[in-house]
């Protein structure tokens, strides 16, 4: 990582801010601005303690950007997610992010000449290529039309026998939308075959059910993964991926994000593409989260969580590293990009003590990502992350509430406690439950969400403190699809169709409590300000000024 010997890691005094005052810093997941209809959950939710930091305070309220380029993305059609989000919150810098740097190396062609593709290349004579990963053009994880790039590029490379394993989206993209991905999928192998290399889906399985769990909140989800892809086996057999995922989704209640592993068998019952000595597989997905428990059980010789019953001698390699610290996996093809000199490092240089909290599907957002994708603290003394362990095995939809209450009680303790100068929480609800798609409890969770905003604020009302409330990208704020006007978009039986995903919308930012001084407001003078604005605004209120190549601080100090 950047931690390099010669940054200078002292901040400057703020000239008018003064330091000392305890900041509690709410992320609310998946909560952005919209128009208020029915399929607006915020809105239709009862959310006192958002509307009161809002209504009638136009100079500490303001809507900032959340997607594309402001975060990194590839284009303004790239809505917004919890990586780039978190990164671009803590970071302060807007760069390059994972799907756009693939984008760059696919382009020049230079991700055949590095040393990752090198690499598993050694096994394309003997062996079969394995790639594993998200099947959809969602862009937050993964994107098809890189997955096609990589397999023409690997078989005019001189692989010969290519597997592929999917998982189904339904979260980023409609669900259902499975279904056109397989065939687009289908289609290229075929071209392959047509060409003389042996190349067909192996398995498959639901993005949520198989292999992406995150932040080790359910391993079996993982060891599902496994045993369709390396060992073969799984509880529905198929002759073709097509057939598979239109039988299992015919099932009642079937949902992309949750189909059950399969694999692929040839006429004699056998698995068509098991891992074994001498294989390489690649892991096609560029987003970190949802492949580090992947990745462990692929890379590691040492592995507890699950049993393996077989570890083929593989060789392996990520899109990206998916982790800095435990550079993990050591083979990839692409460098991720390398987020040096967080907010979260210069201040904890510059003494301030963090507390930061969510529950475990977001645990790693508001420490991991913030961080700029860096495991564990950067100064043990200074800093204390707590984890409160998610419901596992469930939709959210059934339990909307999650651990908002809980979340927003640590929060609490911790301000009142004293021994922190910044509280940091994410509040999931929003964004969780409505990726479930169920329009009612995603209004539930709204609320819930709020509540915990509220046990929040009164907690910095009381020591005196300053709020900041923000979020990290839409998500609960609208749950359809629409068409250009923006009314709701019917699918060919005219039904509505439903949005699992996040946003393009902008998110809100609101500041305040007793300890901000008087004439702080939001600056009008920036040219679309988005989430990589706040950590220079943060550091501000901290007392500090944010190092110069920061993008700038929200807030000017007027005189009152
Ligand atoms: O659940 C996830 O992995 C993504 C959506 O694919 O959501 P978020 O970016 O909010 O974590
Ligand atoms: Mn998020
Ligand atoms: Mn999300």
């Amino acid at each position: 990582m950047g931690s390099s010997g010669d940054v200078n890691w002292k901040l400057e005094d703020h000239p008018k801010l003064p330091k000392g005052k305890t900041i509690g810093l709410i992320v609310l997941d998946g909560w952005g601005e919209s128009d208020p209809d029915q399929y607006n959950c915020i809105h239709k939710a009862p959310t006192p303690a958002m509307d009161s930091l809002k209504n009638g305070r136009p100079d500490t309220w303001r809507l900032i950007k959340a997607h594309g380029t402001a975060v990194g993305l590839p284009s303004e059609d790239d809505m917004g997610n919890s990586e780039v989000g978190h990164n671009a919150l803590g970071a302060g810098r807007i760069y390059a992010q994972g799907a756009k740097l693939v984008d760059q190396a696919l382009a020049s062609g230079k991700i055949y000449e590095d040393e990752g593709f090198k690499y598993i290349s050694e096994s394309f004579e003997k062996g079969t290529v394995h790639l594993i990963g998200l099947l959809s053009d969602g862009g937050v994880h993964s994107r098809l039309d890189q997955v096609q790039l990589l397999l023409k590029g690997f078989a005019e490379r001189g692989a010969k026998r290519i597997r592929v394993h999917i998982l189904t989206d339904g979260r980023d993209v409609l669900d259902g939308s499975s279904v056109g991905f397989v065939e687009t999928l289908e289609g290229d192998l075929a071209a392959l075959r047509s060409k003389g290399v042996d190349a067909q889906v192996a398995s498959g399985g639901g993005r949520m059910y198989v292999t992406m769990d995150r932040y080790e909140n359910d391993w079996t989800v993982v060891k599902r993964g496994w045993d369709a892809q390396v060992l073969g086996e799984a509880p529905h057999k198929f002759k073709s991926a097509l057939e598979a995922v239109k039988t299992l989704r015919a099932e009642p209640g079937a949902n992309d994000q949750y189909l059950p592993p399969f694999v692929i068998v040839d006429d004699s019952g056998k698995a068509v593409g098991p891992i074994v000595d001498g294989d390489a597989v690649v892991t096609f997905n560029f987003r970190a989260d949802r492949m580090v428990m992947h990745a462990k059980a692929l890379e590691y010789e040492d592995f507890d969580k699950f049993d393996r019953v077989r570890v083929p001698k593989i060789r392996y390699a990520g899109m990206l590293q998916y982790d800095g610290e435990l550079k993990l996996p050591s083979r990839y093809l692409v460098s991720p990009p390398l987020i040096d000199r967080t907010s979260g490092e210069y201040l904890a240089h510059n003494g301030i003590r963090t507390f930061a909290c969510s529950e475990t599907v977001k645990f790693g957002h508001v420490t991991f990502f913030w961080n700029g994708n860096r495991s564990g603290y950067f100064n043990e003394k200074l800093e204390e992350y707590v984890e409160i362990p998610s419901d596992s095995g469930i939709s959210f939809n059934v339990q909307p509430k999650m651990k908002a209450l809980e979340i927003g009680e640590k929060a609490r303790d911790a301000i009142l406690s004293g021994k922190f100068d910044q509280v940091r929480v994410n509040l999931p609800n929003g964004d969780m439950v409505g990726h479930t798609g169920d329009i009612e409890a995603t209004v539930v969770a709204c609320e819930a969400a709020d509540l915990a905003v509220r046990t929040i604020l009164d907690a910095i009302e009381k020591v005196g403190g300053i709020y900041v409330v923000t979020a990290d990208h839409g998500n609960a704020e609208d749950m359809v699809k629409r068409d250009k006007s923006g009314k709701p978009a019917l699918d060919k039986e005219g039904n509505l169709q439903i949005l699992t995903s996040h946003t393009l919308k902008p998110v809100p930012i609101a500041i305040g409590g007793p300890g901000l001084s008087a004439g702080v407001r939001f600056r009008q003078d920036i040219e679309t300000p988005g989430l990589a604005n706040v950590a220079a605004t943060v550091m501000n209120l901290h007392g500090f000024v944010a190092p110069s190549d920061y993008e700038t601080s929200l807030i000017e100090v007027v005189d009152k």
